[in-house]
């Protein structure tokens, strides 16, 4: 028994400064006053859960309405972000309180048929059907050993800016990028405002965020927004360049801004933490070795409902395969469902047919960008062939000829 006077319930504008400082504390930080109000251009009180005990917040979720690229289509998903439980009142089921709350509301919308989000430890969010769906790479490419050579095509150039005088030519290129690469997230409303707001808080010891523009005679094709930082060690110069974004349309583009990034004078290190693991980089470099690169999990998907999601993406060949799913937090995606699907459509039903293959709502989370294969899990016993070829046919099918990928950390 405690003496907790704990209350669930949703937010309301007036919440805002003290679940500010709520979530700091949850990540054992504190509120700048540079950045206090930035969250606000992002915040959605009707969307954010909070326990409170005697009044006071103990707890928060932050659903953001955003669509995410999955194999084929872009789809409305629950952006699940801001968790945080005081540390006097951790390990009771505050947080399993707080998910439970905003996968119920998200699903009773209709419209979002899966919840996604970052994870600050990996150990946490499988038990609420959570499967890891992606990874990202991060490479620190030591520029001495390494870098990409070349010449800009003719008729190209490279230009440098601030990121936000030149938001109306690089939010096209996002969008364009975004609507076929899985894992990509909308950035509708203030999003991009809050992205580049850029307040010192943000730098950690870098420059204000630069922007270089790659654009040849179709206009602008890709960009890199960047921060550099001064150094000099014992033998000279030993400079940083940490890039925040890097997206680019064409393969000249691409193979331009990492140039420009890898050659930059004073510059020993450049640093990325969003690359696709498709990324052609080591391809491209003169060097392979010269680049570090580590994986790990990036987003974690939450399929709230089964058929909605299966129908909503597209498949890489087409499969007809029957789906046995279980799933104790939302019973109706429990069962069997046959989905017939193709890169042009995707149908999904209901069926009493003999299962093809077995698995829990997580792998079917972690199956849904096109990033783990579906023979990466049944070799680790997650999927179950119950039909011999089973997990051959649907791994090839829920494949996408493009890695999911993320570039911002919601
Ligand atoms: C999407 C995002 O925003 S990611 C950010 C998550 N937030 C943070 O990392 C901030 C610091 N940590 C916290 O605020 C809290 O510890 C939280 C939110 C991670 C967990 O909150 P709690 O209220 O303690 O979780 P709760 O008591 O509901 O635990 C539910 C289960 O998760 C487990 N769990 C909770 N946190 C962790 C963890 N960090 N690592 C492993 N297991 C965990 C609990 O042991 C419990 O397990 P059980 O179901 O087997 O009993």
């Amino acid at each position: 028994m405690t003496n907790d006077q704990l209350v669930l319930r949703t937010a309301t504008d007036d919440d805002y400064t003290e679940l500010e400082a709520h979530i700091h504390g949850a990540f054992l930080d504190d509120v700048d006053d540079d950045t206090a109000d930035l969250n606000r251009l992002v915040f959605e009180p009707d969307r954010t859960q909070l326990m409170t005990d005697a009044g006071s917040i103990v707890g928060s979720g932050l659903v953001i309405t955003r669509d995410m690229s999955v194999p084929g289509a872009v789809v409305p998903a629950a952006h699940v972000t801001g968790v945080g439980v005081a540390a006097t009142h951790r390990r009771r089921g505050v947080l399993t309180a707080l998910m439970n709350a905003m996968l119920t509301e998200a699903h009773g919308r209709g419209t979002e048929p899966f919840a996604v989000l970052w994870a600050s430890e990996g150990a946490i969010y499988g038990r609420y059907g959570y499967g890891l769906a992606s990874s990202r790479v991060s490479y620190e490419i030591s520029v001495r050993d390494t870098s990409v050579v070349g010449a800009l095509p003719d008729g190209a150039r490279l230009r440098r800016a601030v990121t936000r005088d030149v938001l109306d030519v690089i939010v096209p290129v996002y969008d364009r990028i975004r609507a076929a690469r899985p894992g990509l997230s909308s950035r509708p409303g203030k999003w991009w405002e809050y992205l580049t707001a850029d307040p010192k808080a943000w730098r950690r010891g870098m420059t204000a965020e630069r922007t270089v523009l790659f654009e040849d005679d179709g206009g602008v094709r890709g960009y890199a927004r960047y921060r550099t930082k001064a150094g000099w060690g014992d033998t000279g110069p030993d400079g940083e360049v940490r890039i925040t974004e890097l997206l680019a349309e064409t393969p000249e583009a691409h193979a331009a801004l990492w140039r420009f990034l890898t050659t930059i004078d004073l510059v020993r290190t450049v640093k990325y933490t969003h690359g696709p693991v498709d990324d052609p980089l080591p391809h491209l470099v003169t060097n392979p070795d010269g680049l570090v690169g580590s994986a790990d999990g990036s987003l974690w998907v939450r399929i709230l409902d089964v058929a909605g999601a299966l129908a909503a993406r597209r498949y890489a060949a087409p499969v007809d395969v029957v789906l046995e799913v279980a799933d104790d937090a939302f019973p109706g995606n429990a069962g069997r469902w046959r989905l017939a699907g193709s890169v042009e459509s995707a149908e999904v039903t209901r069926t009493d047919a003999e299962a093809d293959l077995a698995l829990d709502v997580r792998a079917l989370g972690s199956l849904y960008l096109g990033g783990v294969s579906a023979a990466t899990l049944a070799a680790g016993g997650l999927v179950t062939e119950r039909t011999p070829g089973a997990v051959a046919r649907t791994a090839t099918a829920f494949g996408w000829h493009r890695a999911p990928v993320t570039v911002e950390i919601f």
